[in-house]
């Protein structure tokens, strides 16, 4: 059984896929929040942009097969011209509460690429074909290889030092959108500074946001 917050078909906004129609899966639950603001403060993760509670969401629900889910997935994908191959980016929430290897090989014999967008602290299953791993503040790492590591940034908790020597292929900042907290501070320009004195690190804009899409 899969719990779906919420699917749709957008453009990856954020990292080093940014700009690729992609359809997302944002499944429901979190090991680092429950949601809820009420829990938020003491959460350990307290900034999260999403509400990834029930099933409720557009094209959300509950799943008891994996190829039903996969059908689903599939579908949203549209009839379209050219040659590009169709990517699933699984979210949530967070997705390795849920996903397995059995959704990945079917959303494979189904034509797509498999994306993946964990906070990092579960192991992956084999057979993902881009995985993005965002830490957060204190909460132990165990995924520490991966296409790409998206730190939010800033965090006291978490300095880009401390990520530098892991096994990843690219390595971004994303400035930390307030507006989940009630906004203030200036993670933008933080972030653009730090790239700029620490070259390995480049910036990643959420361009959906500007772009004012799902
Ligand atoms: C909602 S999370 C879901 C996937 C997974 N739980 C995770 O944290 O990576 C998707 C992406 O949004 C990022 N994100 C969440 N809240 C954010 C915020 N307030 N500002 C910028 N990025 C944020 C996360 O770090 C993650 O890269
Ligand atoms: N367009 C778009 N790109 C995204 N990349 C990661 C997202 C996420 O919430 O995991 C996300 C999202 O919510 N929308
Ligand atoms: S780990 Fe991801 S989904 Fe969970 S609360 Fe943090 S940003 Fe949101
Ligand atoms: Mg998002």
């Amino acid at each position: 059984m899969y719990s779906v917050k919420e699917a749709f078909y957008s453009l990856q906004g954020e990292g080093g896929q940014a700009g690729r129609a992609s359809v997302f899966c944002r499944f429901s639950g979190c090991n680092l929040w429950s949601g809820r603001e009420a829990h938020r403060a003491a959460a350990a993760c307290r900034f999260c942009d999403t509400d990834f509670v029930g099933t409720d969401g557009q094209h959300g629900g509950r799943f008891t097969s994996t190829a039903a889910l996969a059908d689903h997935l599939v579908a949203l994908w549209p009839e379209a011209p050219g040659t590009a191959t169709p990517q699933v980016i699984f979210t949530g929430g967070e997705p390795l509460l849920q996903l397995d290897e059995a959704l990945i090989a079917a959303m494979h014999e189904r034509g797509f690429d498999v994306a993946v967008e964990t906070n990092g602290t579960l192991p992956a299953p084999a057979g993902i074909d881009w995985l993005c791993v965002s830490p957060k503040g204190q909460a132990p790492l165990v995924q520490t290889r991966g296409d790409e590591l998206k730190l939010i940034h800033p965090q006291p908790d978490a300095p880009p030092e401390r990520f530098v020597d892991l096994g990843f292929r690219h390595f971004f900042l994303q400035p930390m959108d307030t507006a989940p907290l009630g906004g203030g501070g200036d993670s933008l320009a933080e972030t653009v500074a730090y790239c700029l004195a620490h070259p390995q690190w480049r910036l990643s804009l959420q361009t959906h946001k500007i772009a004012g899409i799902d």
